[in-house]
């Protein structure tokens, strides 16, 4: 739900560009091109285009995380424009800001499931960004904060004391999604939360992710390249094509009255049926094979 009123918006970009600063002779590549976009306090945006759009770049930015140095990759740099979230301007973020930032601010990379330590039980994966914070947190208090979550996001609790490698790439993706909302964000970036989730389970999972969100008021972004995840649980529809932002508005407002070219297109895709029927949760409850 979206709050109402003068409250600042949480996330204000004003003309965003973004570049990857290359790290060997190949020269800059702009992924994101003069977005203007709010998020605003307990707002949910999704956020949908195709592959290479730039909409992890730009959540990535938004999570105070475009600074990342991937060996024989770019980094990611603000390069125009101002990003504002929870009024802290992101560009040249310094260590501090970004330390800030990123206490009140939850990521969900793509490839979260991947990024679980392996050394980790589901359990410590999901509560160490807890102990980061304070290593001296009572264990007791965390334990039921990791067990709320892992209910929350449609696992059985005997998950907490097995490996990653033990849960499917399904399951690992919604660990990675409890561990980005375990410091309870002001802002939640999801990037493609239902990634690898068996269809019985997705809609679950997104409704579990609303009413936690509705419950905590946070607000997020959820990035998706499936338009019916986006619009199933967004207030605002925004939409992306080669770093230029394209759609803008309710989904209705979006995908009924498109303008673009790429909107009119996607909107031939709409789904029909935006919530499914129940899901059988005791489907996916069972099985853990990778
Ligand atoms: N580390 C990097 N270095 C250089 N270019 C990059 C890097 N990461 C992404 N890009 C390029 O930036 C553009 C935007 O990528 P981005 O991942 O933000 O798109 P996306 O919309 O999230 O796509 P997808 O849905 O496939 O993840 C792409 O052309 C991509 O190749």
């Amino acid at each position: 739900m979206v709050a109402s009123g003068d409250a600042l918006p949480v996330v204000r970009a004003r003309d965003v560009s973004i570049h990857y600063r290359s790290n060997t002779a190949s020269p800059e590549y702009v992924a994101v091109r003069g977005v203007t976009l709010d998020i605003g306090l307990g707002e949910v945006v999704g956020l949908v285009g195709e592959a290479g759009a730039g909409k992890s770049t730009l959540g990535l930015a938004m999570a105070g995380l475009a600074y990342r140095t991937h060996p024989g990759l770019g980094v990611p740099e603000i390069c125009g424009g101002t990003l504002e979230v929870l009024g802290r301007r992101m560009r040249r973020l310094g260590h501090r800001g970004r330390d800030k930032i990123t206490l009140r601010v939850g990521h969900l990379p793509q490839d979260g499931a991947e990024r679980l330590d392996s050394t980790f039980t589901i359990a410590e994966s999901i509560a160490e960004p807890i102990y980061r914070r304070d290593r001296k947190f009572n264990t007791r208090e965390a334990a039921d904060a990791v067990a709320y979550l892992v209910d929350a996001v449609r696992l059985p609790l005997s998950v907490m004391n097995r490996m990653p490698w033990e849960l499917s790439s399904g399951q690992r993706q919604r660990v990675a999604l409890a561990r980005a909302l375990i410091l309870e964000p002001v802002l939640l970036i999801a990037d493609e939360p239902t990634r690898g989730v068996d269809v019985s389970v997705r809609q679950g999972v997104l409704d579990a992710l609303r009413d936690l969100q509705q419950d905590r008021a946070f607000s997020a972004l959820i990035i998706s390249s499936d338009l019916s995840v986006a619009t199933s649980i967004s207030d605002r529809l925004a939409v992306m094509q080669h770093g230029i932002l394209v759609g803008l508005g309710t989904p209705a407002e979006v995908l009924e009255r498109p303008e673009h070219e790429y909107v009119k297109d996607l909107s031939r895709t709409r789904p029909t049926m935006i919530h499914p029927e129940p899901i059988d949760r005791t489907l996916d409850l069972e099985g853990t094979t990778p």
